[in-house]
């Protein structure tokens, strides 16, 4: 409801005769200096046009009205916020110059953000009903330019924004949030969004894309997410130097320090909602994986570039073993070449791996036997036993002198020289750099000894992939099978057949480990919880299908597959006896469904977009 109180007009006279016999009258008669007393809090003043002033809301006002939190850090004046929705207006006839395609996806996301302010039911029918057209906005690539413009697209804030500043707060800022229950947060710190880098503040539009998918493909309820961005600073010199950045100007907060903000964001976190599951997203290599070991053991999280690119990664590795005519039981044997090993990359490596050693007989010695099967190649080139400080993480895939002398290939060697010599089953890029598989390098694939060769350009959004399947399908030929990270359309490949190309992204996989997770009630989410998400997705493909190169289902059955994920993961944390159960339904209940009646259940208990009907209660 409108509320607003002026100052009572006596007492405005009284303090105007006051001050002008102080000889105080200009500083205290004009209109914008008397408070306005409101009687809204929190997010009700922010969604209030009258009384919403966005960015510049002081501190100590952030403070009163229980705003700290709701905004991102960097206080703005109202000059500032007019140059800033001026550059963002005056963009778009930039944008127009540079080609159209840009300029209508951030118009579309424009058209559906407002909608998502406006009416979040409706919002999520036309994501749901129209997923395949519209992942692409809400999600990579799209996602991407709005994160790298965010200071410009910023309007409503939507998630809780948590900076190095507000070190000793945090415990008590969640209550900030209205919300008495959360599912699912998605967290990130901006430092490696998609393949674009460091974008500090403005990363957070990659949590909310994430959390989009999570409604969309989950059923998880929209009143029941999250978004959080910890603003540690920005080592984007470009960020640090733009007057209209939204986030904290200084370098990242580094060692100890930086530790000790993600500690007491987490405690504050899981204090307030204990049955939340946070999935660390796009974090620099450098922490995802020490945050990973960190938490993994004592809180519901799991990391998603790491994890949840691992897992999809292997069933297109498996998909691309059956493509090929033979069983999956052969992938220990498929020769692998990985460009990147990153968070991404080495989280792909180790899941392979343990994979390929499963397959065999599960032994120490199956494990270190199974190492031989990959190259990984990163910015220095092939990655060997020789390299100076070598990262602890690539060290287990480091190849043996002896191994790469004796196959005529050296520390250091290109990725060209590494496929041309070992020709690969497999050409898997996480490298974020795009058009790296080169026509040199296509051309070195062509002598691969598989039936099918596989090509995976993972790495987003589209300009950072690693190749187009137009370059793959005409240079490799006709018979490969194509993965790409962020969306692109098959190629017509002449006298009616198609090259498919597949979604390669870890959207099949974490809204189903989240959904799994949640209704297991598990307090952690094991290695098996996401090895049982894999297989399933792995499982859901037809062998017709596959053998017509097509690895992962289409984006438009993305509900029904993370049902399926959802179902094979919380049956595994039954098997593992981890599940305690989520609201009415206990452990014992869940032990005693069939896996039927668990899919069943999953479904009952996903969240769809039908208008309630509602009546008023009096608080
Ligand atoms: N499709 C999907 O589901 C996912 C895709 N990704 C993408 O993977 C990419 C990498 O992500 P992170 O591993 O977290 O990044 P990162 O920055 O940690 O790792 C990048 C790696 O690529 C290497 N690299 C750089 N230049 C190279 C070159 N010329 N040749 C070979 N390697 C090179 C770097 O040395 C580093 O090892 C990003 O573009 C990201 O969008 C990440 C997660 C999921
Ligand atoms: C898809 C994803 O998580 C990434 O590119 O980072
Ligand atoms: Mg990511």
């Amino acid at each position: 409801m409108f509320s607003q109180m002026r100052l009572s007009s006596s007492l405005c006279k009284h303090v105007k005769k006051w001050t002008s016999f102080m000889g105080m009258s200009r500083a205290y008669t004009t209109e914008g200096s008397r408070p306005t007393l409101v009687h809204k809090r929190s997010l009700d003043i922010l969604h209030d046009p009258w009384f919403n002033k966005g960015t510049a809301f002081s501190m100590t006002e952030r403070d009163r009205l229980d705003l700290r939190g709701l905004l991102p850090p960097n206080v703005m004046s109202s000059q500032q916020q007019i140059e800033r929705f001026m550059v963002d207006l005056k963009r778009l006839e930039v944008n127009a110059r540079d080609g159209p395609s840009d300029t209508i996806s951030l118009a579309k996301w424009r058209i559906l953000n407002r909608l998502h302010d406006r009416n979040e039911t409706m919002y999520y029918k036309v994501l749901i009903e129209n997923i395949e057209e519209y992942a692409p906005i809400v999600y990579t690539p799209t996602v991407g330019l709005v994160c790298q413009n965010y200071s410009g697209l910023f309007r409503r804030p939507r998630g809780m924004y948590f900076s190095a500043a507000d070190r000793g707060e945090m415990m008590s800022m969640v209550y900030n949030w209205p919300a008495e229950q959360v599912d699912m947060i998605v967290v990130t710190d901006g430092s490696r969004i998609l393949g674009l880098g460091d974008l500090g503040v403005q990363g957070i539009g990659i949590a909310i894309g994430k959390l989009d998918l999570y409604v969309a493909a989950a059923g998880i309820n929209p009143q029941r997410v999250l978004p959080v961005m910890i603003d540690v600073g920005t080592n984007n010199e470009k960020l640090l130097h733009d007057p209209l950045y939204l986030g904290l100007q200084e370098h990242r907060l580094d060692g100890d320090e930086y530790l000790s903000v993600i500690d007491e964001f987490m405690e504050a976190v899981f204090t307030r909602w204990p049955h939340a599951i946070v999935q660390f997203e796009d974090f620099q290599s450098k922490w995802a994986f020490k945050l990973l070991q960190r938490y993994r053991n004592s809180y519901r999280m799991f990391n998603d570039d790491v994890q949840g690119t691992a897992g999809v990664a292997i069933a297109g590795l498996l998909g691309a073993v059956r493509a090929q005519g033979r069983p999956m039981i052969d992938f220990p044997k498929q020769k692998i070449v990985v460009a990147g090993a990153g968070s991404a990359g080495i989280g792909v490596l180790n899941a392979a791996r343990k994979t390929m050693a499963r397959m065999l007989d599960d032994t120490d010695i199956a494990f270190e036997s199974a190492r031989s099967q990959f190259w990984v190649v990163d910015a220095k080139g092939l990655i060997t036993e020789e390299r100076e400080n070598i990262d602890p993480d690539a060290l287990p895939f480091a190849r043996k002198l002896k191994e790469v002398s004796h196959q005529g290939l050296r520390e250091g060697a290109s990725i060209a020289e590494v496929v041309r010599i070992v020709k690969p089953d497999v050409l898997l890029g996480l490298s974020a750099v795009g058009g790296l598989f080169s026509e040199e390098v296509l051309e070195s694939l062509k002598g691969s000894t598989s039936t099918r060769p596989a090509i995976f350009a993972m790495s987003n959004p589209t300009k950072n992939a690693e190749c187009t399947p137009e370059q793959a399908f005409s240079i490799v030929g006709d018979h490969i099978i194509f993965a790409s990270g962020s969306p692109f359309h098959d190629v017509n490949l002449g006298n009616g057949e198609i090259g498919h190309c597949n979604q390669g992204n870890n959207m099949y996989l974490f809204p189903g480990i989240g959904l799994g997770t949640l209704l297991s009630g598990a307090r952690v989410i094991s290695d098996g919880m996401l090895q049982a998400a894999a297989e399933c997705l792995a499982a859901y493909m037809k062998d017709e299908e596959v053998l017509k190169g097509i690895i992962y289902p289409s984006i438009s059955s993305i509900r029904d597959i993370t049902k399926e994920v959802a179902a094979a993961v919380l049956r595994e944390a039954v098997e593992e006896d981890l599940a305690e159960g989520y609201r009415d339904t206990d452990a014992r209940e869940l032990q005693r469904m069939s896996k039927d009646e668990t899919v069943r259940y999953v479904q009952s208990m996903m969240w769809n977009p039908v208008y309630p009907t509602m009546v008023f209660k009096k608080s």
